[in-house]
């Protein structure tokens, strides 16, 4: 389901049980009772005409008992609701919901232009679609469009989180800055378009490169962050130097760079057990890592531990 699918048709049922007017009581019940179904339309000519609920049916069963009628003599129109409130298919669901609240009905028979019944649509089923809609939207609300991965609110959600069981529970984090190099380069050279595809491909690749409980966000631009929950910094290094050597390895063509092909840098920041960070430090820290990996000749990556700017293989 897509969130702005609100139409009538897309959460209607074409699960119902019709009967026709010169059903009998008798019928209904056996019909109601083996479908297990909230209701009965009554059709004329494939027209709704009328509906009868399992409350139409306890009510007129309890007040023949009572006046000692057979049920036998009765049928469908002597129990429906006569000219059933419908809604139009291409209604949208909150017109519908409108209509079952100020009607103070359940069931709603679905219908075309012309009258003819095309489904029906219940107060649950109304509510189970915008409910699910407000999952999906929480979850937009959450995503970068572009790369399809979390964005800055999901970060600093995700983040604060992470330091907030890491202090607790006395345990480790990390968290990377990773930055396209030349990206600027990149797009006038070939194009904005490009230069989101090529966005696209270092997200993936880098997606494709960390562990499931890893998250990947766009920090902003062309630049991207990591989440490594339970992650020295050394250990966060090497996840990282794989993770350049794989972009550097998808070898895609970069004629301005001096590697020639896409390739990223990065910084680390990582929180120890009582180093008393907070998580933006952290950030701070990345940043300035990063900073130190682009002045380093770029395609690399740094952390506090690794002796001011060294190669990491180096320590
Ligand atoms: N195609 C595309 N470009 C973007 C996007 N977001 C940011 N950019 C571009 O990324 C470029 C970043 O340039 P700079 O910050 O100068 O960095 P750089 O050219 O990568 O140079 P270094 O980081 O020093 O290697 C800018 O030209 C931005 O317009 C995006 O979503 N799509």
């Amino acid at each position: 389901m897509k969130f702005n699918d609100s139409s009538v048709q897309s959460h209607m049922t074409m699960g119902f049980v019709t009967v026709e007017p010169s059903a009998s009581l008798p019928d209904i019940l056996q019909t109601i009772t083996e479908a297990k179904a909230p209701c009965l339309i009554v059709i004329d000519d494939d027209k709704p005409v009328g509906i009868i609920t399992e409350n139409d049916l306890v009510s007129v069963l309890a007040a023949n008992q009572l006046e000692g009628k057979n049920i036998a003599d009765m049928h469908a129109g002597d129990v429906m609701t006569s000219s059933p409130v419908t809604v139009h298919y291409s209604s949208l669901l909150k017109e519908a919901f409108v209509i079952s609240q100020s009607h103070n009905i359940r069931e709603l028979p679905v219908v075309d232009p012309d009258g003819y019944l095309m489904g029906l649509i219940s107060q649950n089923d109304i509510l189970d679609a915008h409910f699910n809609m407000l999952d999906e939207l929480q979850t937009l609300s959450m995503e970068d469009s572009l790369l399809g991965i979390g964005n800055r609110r999901a970060m600093e959600m995700d983040l604060q989180y992470t330091h907030n069981n890491a202090l607790r529970y006395q345990r480790y984090y990390s968290i990377v800055l990773l930055d396209v190099d030349y990206f600027k380069k990149y797009n006038d050279h070939y194009g904005h378009q490009e230069g989101d595809r090529v966005l696209r491909l270092v997200s993936d690749t880098i997606k494709a490169s960390l562990r499931s409980s890893d998250r990947l966000y766009r920090y902003g631009g062309e630049e991207l962050l990591v989440l490594l929950p339970e992650t020295y910094p050394l250990v966060a290094a090497k996840v990282v130097e794989r993770v350049l050597e794989n972009l550097e390895g998808e070898a895609e063509p970069h004629c301005e760079s001096d590697y020639g092909v896409v390739t990223a840098s990065a910084g680390i920041g990582s929180y120890e057990p009582g180093c008393g960070k907070e998580w933006k430090a952290l950030l701070e820290l990345a940043d300035a890592q990063l900073y130190s990996s682009k002045q380093r000749g770029r395609n690399c990556v740094s952390w506090q531990g690794d002796k001011g700017s060294l190669a990491a293989e180096a320590v």
